[in-house]
């Protein structure tokens, strides 16, 4: 199946310059969004994962369901001031913009092995403060899993050292 087909270019969203990459199109058709998150599972590749940390929002999408079938748990992380118990919290900058994202304290144990999902890896900002985040609760990152990475934006280059793939490139 051609994923792209599901793919929506946005110009200028959320702000001028940003060519938007709108998955929507994929998550509403009932084979493709079942498809790719068979696709998303199989790069995956069998390896043992306690827990899928998810990014708000769009982590969340794929995210869980990923948890499920590999038999995981499933981490939020969510942006600032939403998380309701203990937090570790990382600021960090995006394509357009800074943000800070949080973890609960107990959310991974010392030696777990997480699955990082988010459904794009643009200049991998937010990426690699999720990995920072995970990495000082103690856990360890068996993979990167993205649905999309631009990669004219190059985040991989600040994922270095981590497993990391993605199912769409552009
Ligand atoms: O690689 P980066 O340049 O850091 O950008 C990637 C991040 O940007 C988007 O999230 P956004 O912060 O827009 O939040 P949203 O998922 O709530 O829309 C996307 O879902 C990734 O999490
Ligand atoms: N160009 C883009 N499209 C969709 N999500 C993004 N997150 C960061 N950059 C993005």
């Amino acid at each position: 199946m051609d994923f792209k087909n599901y793919i929506r270019d946005i110009d200028n969203f959320p702000s001028p310059g940003v060519g938007f990459k709108d998955i929507t199109p994929l998550l509403q058709d009932k084979t493709a969004f079942q498809e790719a998150a068979k696709a998303l599972l199989k790069m995956v590749d069998n390896q043992k994962i306690d827990k899928v940390v998810g990014m708000e929002s769009r982590g969340f999408f794929y995210g869980p369901i990923l948890a499920s079938e590999l038999k995981a748990g499933f981490v939020p992380v969510r942006k600032l001031g939403k998380l309701p118990a203990e937090t570790v919290a990382q600021t960090y900058k995006l394509e357009y913009g800074t943000d800070t994202l949080e973890m609960h304290k107990d959310s991974v144990q010392k030696g777990d092995r997480i699955l990082i999902h988010d459904d794009v890896l643009a200049t991998g900002g937010t990426a690699a403060a999720v990995c920072q985040l995970v990495e000082r609760l103690g856990g360890s990152i068996v993979q990167c899993n993205f649905l999309i990475e631009l990669d004219f934006l190059k985040g991989i280059e600040k994922l270095n050292g981590y497993d990391v793939r993605s199912l769409l490139h552009y």
